[in-house]
């Protein structure tokens, strides 16, 4: 991993953006949304940044860039047109510990800017660590067709009534399966308004599910692309993952990040999965195609179990 992903609070932080043109603009409204404490040094500005500026949403210095110029700022962007200046922005914020971007230079970069879906509360960062700008621009394009319209109003919803779960449910576990089905709830997905919302929310609450263990026997191919939407959905549900032994692989980093997971041996995996089933657990478990067929219908034969075959 060439660079870490985090979100960062930026509210009230001192950021300098310098350099005044196109490319600053774009950066200075980002930052606005982050409410970040903007300073601008250029000797001149972009109309949009001086109207900014004159709404006092940042504090614009006319001047050119000096080593100075760095001191008291938690971020710098380097925006001039002036590929040696941006470098020594870079090399003076880096003598002071300042985490700098240089923009389009993932050289002079402590830090790069992703592709970004902005459904505040939701965010979604992708980044190919300065492979390829284009491609990311093309993915975050798929998922933007593919992320629900009303994925803030869920958020924002799913956000206010965590202490009013808390009360009704005590361990994370129960909660997590609450909001697992709620999501899944048609009107939910569909839902446009906070009061359908509320009504969904209600009527769960009032139905609790009465089984909580489940298996799912899912094949495995060599290419994930052939699982189906199912097998992903239900390995992403799973608290517990079984893969055979030595195959610690893609399709267990498929599953849920933190549901527990362990190898197994064709012969142990019966009682394994027995015993896990009457924890109450919900247990995936993953056979690559064509190795130990029986296996794996032996189970779903013995124990009630969902088989999901791969394509
Ligand atoms: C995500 C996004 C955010 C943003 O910039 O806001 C972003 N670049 C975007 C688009 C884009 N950038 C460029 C093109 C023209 C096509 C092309 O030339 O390839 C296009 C495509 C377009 O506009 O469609 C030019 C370019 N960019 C960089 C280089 C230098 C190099 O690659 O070596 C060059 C060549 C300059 C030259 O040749 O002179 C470098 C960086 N650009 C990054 C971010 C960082 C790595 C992100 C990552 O890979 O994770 C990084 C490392 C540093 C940084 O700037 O933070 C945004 C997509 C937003 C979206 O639409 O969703
Ligand atoms: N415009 C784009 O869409 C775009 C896209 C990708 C990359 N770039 C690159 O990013 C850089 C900036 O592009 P831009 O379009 O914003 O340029 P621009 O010419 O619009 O702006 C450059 C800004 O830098 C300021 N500046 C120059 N010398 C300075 C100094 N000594 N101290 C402080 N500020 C100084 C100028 O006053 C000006 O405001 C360029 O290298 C460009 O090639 C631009």
């Amino acid at each position: 991993m060439e660079f870490f992903p985090i979100f960062l609070n930026l509210k009230n932080r001192k950021v300098l953006v310098v350099g005044g043109g196109d490319v600053a603009c774009r950066k200075v409204d980002l930052l606005l949304r982050a409410n970040a404490d903007i300073t601008v040094i250029s000797p001149q500005l972009h109309p949009h940044l001086s109207r900014l500026a004159a709404d006092q949403q940042l504090t614009y210095i006319k001047q050119k860039y000096d080593e100075s110029c760095v001191i008291g700022f938690h971020q710098i962007w380097a925006t001039t047109n002036d590929p040696k200046l941006n470098h020594q922005v870079f090399s003076d914020a880096e003598a002071e510990g300042i985490w700098t971007n240089v923009v389009d230079d993932p050289h002079h970069c402590h830090f790069i800017t992703p592709s970004m879906i902005d459904r505040t509360p939701i965010q979604v960062a992708i980044s190919s660590g300065g492979a390829s700008p284009v491609l990311v621009r093309f993915i975050r394009e798929k998922l933007e067709t593919l992320l629900p319209q009303n994925l803030s109003l869920l958020a924002e919803f799913s956000g206010k009534q965590r202490e009013r779960i808390k009360q009704h449910f005590k361990t994370v576990d129960e909660r997590r399966k609450f909001w697992e089905r709620f999501f899944r709830l048609p009107a939910v997905e569909q839902a446009n308004n906070t009061v359908s919302l509320e009504l969904a929310f209600t009527l769960l609450l009032s139905e609790p599910e009465t089984q909580t263990n489940h298996l799912y026997l899912i094949e495995t191919g060599l290419d994930p692309e052939m699982l189906t939407l199912k097998a992903l959905r239900l390995m992403q549900q799973s608290d517990f993952v079984l893969y055979p032994e030595g195959s610690n692989d893609i399709f267990v980093d498929l599953c849920r990040r933190d549901a527990d997971r362990e190898p197994y041996t064709p012969e142990a995996l019966q009682d394994k999965v027995r015993a896990l089933l009457n924890e109450g657990l919900r247990v995936c478990v993953l056979a690559p195609k064509a190795s130990h067929p029986e296996t794996l219908i032996s189970l779903a034969q013995e124990i009630k179990g969902l088989y999901i075959p791969c394509l």
